[in-house]
């Protein structure tokens, strides 16, 4: 798959919130957006989901454009902020219920991710009493569970423990394996170079560079000559 953004701009009133963004996302990659706060992370993924629509410019998701030709790119997998459960249902029922919109996840995939993630699927606990870190979890594995094409991270590693810090990056670098095209937001300088192939920064609503992650790509001369 492939996500194109061409003369990109968002006004919101007077503030240009992205500005003549340009950019290429292929499949098989995983790209880490970077930047201070406010400076437009969050909205560089809401422009390629088709959550806000341009002033100017479009975006093309293999071809079609977003407010056009679709409303949003189909095969989207999506962790923005904060995502949105029913508190008085547990973890497990929350994600059975999701699963049930498009009827593409089992329930044994379900437990899968939450038991590699270290929810217990079983437990009564409702969702709201779990933890920030179990709530990110969640959101995590609603993200991934439908095993779609194009998978937009937002601070996925946001109050995660050590441990699931290494489940995550093994769970994205699998699903880079298995060509999906992903985008995440992260304010660990760590998590993209260990993770990323490619890094966007963006200052002040504009890209400031586009840059090969040279850790991603000596991993991949090694296992070339290996
Ligand atoms: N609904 C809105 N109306 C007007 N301006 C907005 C709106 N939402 C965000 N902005 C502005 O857009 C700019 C980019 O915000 P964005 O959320 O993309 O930043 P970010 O880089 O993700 O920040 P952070 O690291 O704090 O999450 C900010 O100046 C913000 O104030």
């Amino acid at each position: 798959m492939k996500i194109e953004a061409t003369s990109f701009t968002k006004s919101i009133g007077k503030i240009k919130v992205l500005e003549n963004i340009n950019v290429s996302l292929e499949s098989g990659n995983i790209y880490g957006v970077v930047g201070r706060n406010g400076s437009g992370k969050t909205m560089f993924l809401r422009m390629i989901t088709g959550l806000i629509l341009p002033t100017n410019g479009e975006v093309k998701v293999d071809g079609r454009v977003l407010g056009k030709d679709i409303s949003f790119p189909d095969k989207l997998g999506i962790l923005l902020e904060k995502p949105s459960f029913i508190g008085h249902l547990t973890g497990y029922e929350n994600l059975k219920m999701l699963a049930k919109i498009r009827n593409v996840t089992k329930s044994e995939d379900i437990q899968y991710f939450m038991n590699i993630f270290d929810l217990d699927w079983k437990t009564k606990k409702k969702f709201n009493k779990y933890s920030l870190g179990m709530k990110q979890k969640l959101g995590i594995i609603q993200a991934i569970m439908e095993n779609q094409q194009i998978i937009i991270l937002d601070e996925p590693f946001n109050a995660l423990d050590e441990t699931s810090v290494g489940t995550l990056r093994k769970v994205l670098e699998k699903l880079r394996t298995e060509q999906k095209l992903i985008v995440m937001t992260s304010h660990n300088k760590e998590d993209i170079q260990l993770l990323c192939d490619h890094t966007i920064t963006i200052s002040e609503g504009k890209i400031i560079g586009v840059h090969k992650n040279l850790e991603q790509e000596n991993d991949l001369m090694t296992a070339k000559d290996a």
